[in-house]
């Protein structure tokens, strides 16, 4: 909550440069606000809007705060939802996650335990420089852009992608989101057909194959976005993580948390699907981020895979169960199909579940 002079202050010397991340110490020190001195005030660049062809009431703009200090935030979304992010656009990432000062200062005053590290088969990812412990919060991020969902059905391809480029372009230091997926963006592999959500289409734009396949599905005021984390977005996919994400109240901010103790040299990994999901479903919905899963699950035998499968499936089915009989009252018959999911998950290796 404290600000003090930024003008004594590099901007460079608050960027770590052994990740590119925010430096959250210095940050903490600083903390000011976006300046509200121009005329777009907070926003530190003019929107630029796009309004639908199909309904003139729905406009959609990208609204930048990028403060000197701050890689900063690009939002592409309605002026209305942009007005209630406001109060949110210098919330500090780490509060998000250490509620007490002690707690967050504690964070703060610990070197990180991770370095981006060149990972063979799958670009850069993320390693333990350091032993984490089991559920150690140890990664806090802030979103870079964050894109309305319905901008794909509202606005033209060529609308959606001007409104994108400029958000990128007016971040800070807009090669942190660009260099994103560098190993598989702007190389063959980046023009793959893309299945699934997008229909077979061919994703040649840097920016929006970034978006693709480094952004996480979130909610914004009950309408869904999809946001660029640039530090989380390095972390890679395994079907049997040790890590998983937690959003912040506006999902603004991210934290990684582990699942079991990590060794310093092992890679941090998080799925990047529903953890229960049948082989067949998992292996195409992976097909979306570019590459073919190979983790231990996805190679195993025919008829481990049918078992590991049967089990996942009896796990879906028994959590909806579940909910059904939590929502009746049911209680204790809810706790007997608590009891019976949690064997089976032990059984299929979800424990974090
Ligand atoms: C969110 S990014 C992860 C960081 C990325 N490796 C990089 O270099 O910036 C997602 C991309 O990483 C690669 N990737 C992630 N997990 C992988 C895995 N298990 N095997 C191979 N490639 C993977 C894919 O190219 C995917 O599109």
């Amino acid at each position: 909550s404290s600000s003090s002079n930024l003008g004594a202050v590099n901007p460079d010397d608050l960027i770590d440069p052994s990740t590119g991340y925010l430096n959250p110490q210095a940050y903490l020190s600083t903390h000011p606000k976006p300046p509200s001195t121009s005329s777009h005030a907070p926003w530190t660049t003019p929107p630029l809007c796009h309004t639908s062809a199909s309904n003139s009431s729905l406009k959609f703009c990208t609204y930048t705060s990028a403060p000197s200090f701050l890689n900063g935030l690009s939002l592409i979304t309605t002026p209305a939802l942009a007005g209630l992010a406001i109060p949110h656009l210098d919330e500090h990432p780490v509060l998000q996650f250490f509620p007490s000062d002690a707690e967050a200062e504690d964070f703060l005053g610990t070197s990180r335990p991770y370095a981006v590290e060149d990972i063979p088969g799958k670009g850069k990812g993320v390693v333990a420089t350091r032993r984490i412990a089991q559920y150690e919060t140890f990664m806090v991020d802030q979103a870079n852009v964050v894109m309305d969902n319905r901008i794909e059905k509202a606005l033209t391809a060529s609308q959606s992608l001007e409104l994108l480029r400029r958000g990128v372009d007016g971040l800070r230091d807009p090669g942190r989101v660009r260099g994103l997926s560098g190993e598989h963006a702007g190389s063959k592999q980046s023009k793959s057909k893309m299945e699934g959500e997008k229909g077979e289409e061919t994703v040649d734009d840097k920016d929006e194959h970034v978006m693709l396949t480094n952004s996480f599905g979130t909610e914004f005021e009950g309408e869904n976005f999809r946001a660029v984390f640039p530090l989380v977005s390095r972390v890679n996919h395994a079907c049997d993580p040790n890590s998983f994400v937690m959003f912040s109240a506006t999902s603004l901010s991210i934290a990684l948390k582990s699942y079991r103790p990590i060794l310093p040299g092992e890679e941090i990994t998080i799925s990047y699907v529903y953890l229960g999901t049948p082989t067949p479903h998992r292996a195409s919905q992976l097909k979306k981020w570019g590459f073919e899963c190979d983790c231990s699950l996805c190679s195993r035998p025919k008829k481990e895979i049918e078992e590991s499968d049967e089990r996942r499936r009896r796990i879906q089915e028994g959590e909806m169960e579940f909910q059904r009989l939590w929502e009746q009252e049911r209680y204790q018959a809810a706790i007997a199909k608590g009891k019976e999911l949690v064997k089976l998950i032990g059984e299929e290796g979800l424990t974090p579940m």
